[in-house]
């Protein structure tokens, strides 16, 4: 799938998101090794801490319907530079998902950079770690 049509899925995805609190819309979406597109948007809650970001929405959505193969992903914000995931997804992507899957980050202005999870997150703690 070409990465334009993986960001289009993921503004698609952004326009689902419940934001209340701030009023910020994310959308991902990711691809899987067969061809499949997960969509995910952040959900927030009144608990703020509670608030899930669309980057873990797609890839809990995915892994749990057993697909566990990706191959790229995209996310989308109405940012100034292209929208950079938390760290927390950050950590969730690193053992989810492959060292050299592409992870495109985009905006609205059409903005892109194309990265991998190696260099968003450099020695991110793995489950090797837990092993000594
Ligand atoms: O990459 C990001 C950054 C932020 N958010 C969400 C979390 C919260 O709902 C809102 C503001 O931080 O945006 C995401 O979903 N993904
Ligand atoms: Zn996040």
């Amino acid at each position: 799938m070409q990465i334009e049509k993986l960001i289009e899925e993921a503004k698609i995805a952004r326009e689902k998101a419940y934001v209340p609190y701030s009023k910020f819309k994310v959308g991902a979406a990711l691809l899987t090794e067969d061809g499949k597109v997960y969509h995910g948007c952040n959900i927030e809650n009144a608990a703020y801490s509670m608030c899930n970001c669309a980057e873990r929405t797609a890839i809990f959505k995915a892994y749990s319907e057993g697909d566990k193969k990706y191959t790229a992903m995209a996310v989308v914000a109405d940012t100034e530079r292209p929208c950079s995931p938390c760290g927390a997804c950050r950590q969730v992507i690193a053992e989810l998902c492959p060292k050299d899957m592409k992870v495109i980050l985009t905006n609205l202005k059409g903005d892109i950079q194309e990265i991998t999870i190696e260099k968003l997150l450099p020695g991110a703690f793995s489950p090797e770690d837990l092993h000594e």
